[in-house]
């Protein structure tokens, strides 16, 4: 076997959860346990990558430093309440520390990456590999050497290596050789500017590393979970920080993954790019960030919003750019060979396209909890909100591609149609509790024609379950946010019986599928694994049926399948016990914020949606259930 096709497969092997997110809410890097790092995109989170060797093979581009004889311990952690990360290696001659971070940045065209090695004992030999590739791993740029490390253009991207470190070019790679002692430092920056602009000033690296880290930190304490209960916070700050990570600082928007095409199944066809911002995923997150004490970035979120759908109402979209970008056209990359052969790699997504009725209840539901929980005035958001109920009354009766974005038939899928219910009842509140104006009879009239439908046509009484669309005996773990959304009392038998259903024939070893492939119109048959975000909904369902030790019990399972920095991807697949598809992914942290929030609160952000609330952040922190007994 060639060293080339060895290294391939030594790729090919990395599990997700072998990664960890470092980022400067611009762009993001995935570093390896292995001090490499395989995915890097530039200038932004959905441009072209220049490290694409997650997707390929090390010729795709990546950056290793690593001990140059055989590592005989690693761990790694990330620095309390940072997102900086901090890997040690230990080799037969000592250790030393390599310390990974991004500094926060302003120009959305300028990013650093910093890499400290640090040694800790005796004296150890360390190796630096940098395969610089842009266009996702394609191109190979322009090489020159320079006083200061070197820089390397081509086309619109340009990178400067700052270091003191030897230097020398091979095989169209840059390598590094040399040793570091107990107390010595040697720092690496790699800084991105575009080609046509000039090479930015790199700072004194100690100093970018301690702002990075004092600021984490003092974000890091905004959060308001419950300090007393100290495994679970840890988890939600994790979590929130890894929301902030993937959150667009300039726009507000914030991503559902920093990644493409991590598959659903692994080897298989479900590979989608998810480096855009999903309207879905906006309510949780909006009850995520406000139950935590995170206005400023609730506010900012809401903003981004507001500019994003701007607009006619029949030209809505369900995903957006990091501006709002409505153009996200789907391509296929050849030349990458996709994580572990699962092709094809996908940029783009061509779901941007589809009708998923349900946006227009999560954008409602957005603007209606904002406006109970009294954030900053936005004086559009009722005119925007009456432009799209008035075309949803247009529309709601037609099929569509629902929640999941299924790309076969469009079908009258029950959850779609529970968020039109949604739409109308959150707009009928708002001129109730607010004195809106607003044609508030006619939606009155939609909102009880919508429930007598799905009563009669999303409801099977044979299997005492909602069932996934009209008509259909298969299940959908939708469903279990029927009694979260407030469209029937939480022990009202139906509610009941769909969450025993889902019970039944959803779960796998615990965790929630969120549906089965082989009874839906879904085109892509395979199996995939568990979806984690479903699973955080089962264990909120148990919350609002008052079954807290099932939901305890649940939602410490979720945290067990975390990698070892306290990262979910989007999927978990329990036979291998793998993390799959796209990672780390914004839906089943925002999964895990609301599920603890549920169980540590007595109105926790479920009980707060169902009852049309906002979250009064200090009156919650007065009451606490005392029903769940978080462990040490
Ligand atoms: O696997 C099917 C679909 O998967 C993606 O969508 C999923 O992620 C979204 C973002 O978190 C979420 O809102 C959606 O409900 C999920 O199904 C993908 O982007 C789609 O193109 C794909 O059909």
């Amino acid at each position: 076997m060639t060293s080339r096709a060895k290294k391939a497969l030594e790729n090919d092997r990395r599990p997700i959860a072998d990664y960890g997110l470092i980022g400067n809410m611009i762009s993001t890097a995935l570093v390896g346990r292995d001090g490499s790092i395989d995915w890097l995109c530039l200038p932004r989170f959905d441009s072209p990558a220049c490290f694409a060797s997650l997707l390929g093979t090390p010729e795709n581009g990546r950056w290793r430093i690593a001990p140059a004889a055989a590592t005989r311990r690693s761990s790694r952690r990330y620095l309390p309440q940072t997102a900086v990360i901090e890997t040690t290696f230990e080799t037969e001659d000592g250790a030393f520390e390599l310390i990974d971070f991004m500094p926060l940045a302003e120009d959305e065209e300028r990013s650093d990456i910093v890499r400290i090695v640090r040694g800790k004992r005796g004296r150890v030999a360390v190796e630096m590999e940098l395969v610089l590739r842009f266009n996702y791993g394609l191109v190979v740029p322009w090489v020159r050497r320079r006083d200061y490390g070197l820089s390397a253009v081509a086309g619109p991207d340009a990178v400067e290596l700052h270091t003191q470190a030897p230097l020398e070019g091979q095989n169209m790679k840059t390598l590094s050789r040399f040793e570091v002692a107990e107390g010595e430092s040697v720092p690496f920056t790699l800084s991105y500017h575009r080609s046509h602009r000039r090479p930015h000033f790199v700072p004194d690296r100690g100093e970018a590393l301690k702002h990075t880290v004092s600021w984490w930190q003092e974000w890091s304490k905004r959060c308001c979970f419950d300090p007393s209960q100290e495994h679970w916070r840890e988890a939600v700050v994790r979590s929130l920080i890894t929301l902030k990570l993937l959150t667009f600082r300039p726009t507000g928007g914030i991503i559902a993954a920093p990644t493409t095409s991590l598959p659903e199944t692994p080897g298989g066809e479900r590979n989608w790019d998810y480096r855009y911002c999903w309207l879905r995923d906006s309510a949780l997150t909006l009850y995520a960030l406000l139950n935590a004490g995170y206005r400023e970035e609730a506010e900012a979120w809401r903003r981004w919003l507001l500019r994003a759908i701007a607009g006619r109402p029949d030209q809505l979209r369900i995903m957006y750019g990091l501006a709002g970008e409505r153009w996200l056209p789907e391509h296929e990359i050849p030349w990458l060979a996709g994580y572990r052969d699962s092709r094809p790699v996908r940029i783009g997504n061509g779901a941007a396209q589809q009708l998923q009725l349900d946006v227009f209840g999560e954008v409602l539901d957005t603007l209606h909890t904002a406006r109970e929980d009294v954030l900053a005035s936005a004086p559009d958001a009722w005119k925007l909100q009456k432009v799209l109920l008035k075309h949803l009354v247009q529309i709601w009766h037609e099929p569509d591609q629902g929640i999941w974005e299924m790309r076969g038939p469009a079908r009258h899928f029950t959850h779609s149609k529970l968020m039109c219910w949604v739409s109308f009842d959150r707009a009928i509140k708002a001129v109730e509790r607010f004195g809106l104006d607003g044609p508030v009879d006619r939606w009155r009239a939609e909102r009880d024609a919508i429930h007598a439908e799905i009563c009669a046509k999303g409801f099977d009484p044979q299997l005492g379950s909602f069932v996934q669309s009209y008509g259909s005996k298969a299940l959908d773990a939708s469903l279990l946010l029927f009694s979260q959304v407030g469209f029937l009392p939480d022990d009202h038998p139906r509610i009941l019986g769909t969450v025993n259903a889902i019970e039944r024939d959803l779960l796998q070893d615990g965790f929630v599928l969120r549906y089965r492939p082989e009874h839906t119109v879904d085109p892509y048959k395979q199996p995939e694994g568990t979806f984690l975000a479903c699973s955080f909904w089962l264990a909120d369902a148990y919350v609002m049926s008052k079954r807290m030790d099932k939901a305890e019990a649940l939602f410490e399972r979720l945290l067990s399948v975390r990698n070892d920095l306290g990262l979910l991807a989007e999927e978990y697949e329990p036979a291998s016990g793998e993390l799959l598809g796209n990672f780390p992914q914004a839906f089943s942290h925002v999964g895990l914020v609301n599920t603890a929030f549920n169980l540590v609160r007595a109105a926790g952000p479920a009980r707060q949606r169902a009852a049309r609330t906002g979250p009064d952040v200090a009156a919650q922190n007065a009451t606490t259930t005392g029903q769940a007994r978080p462990q040490p």
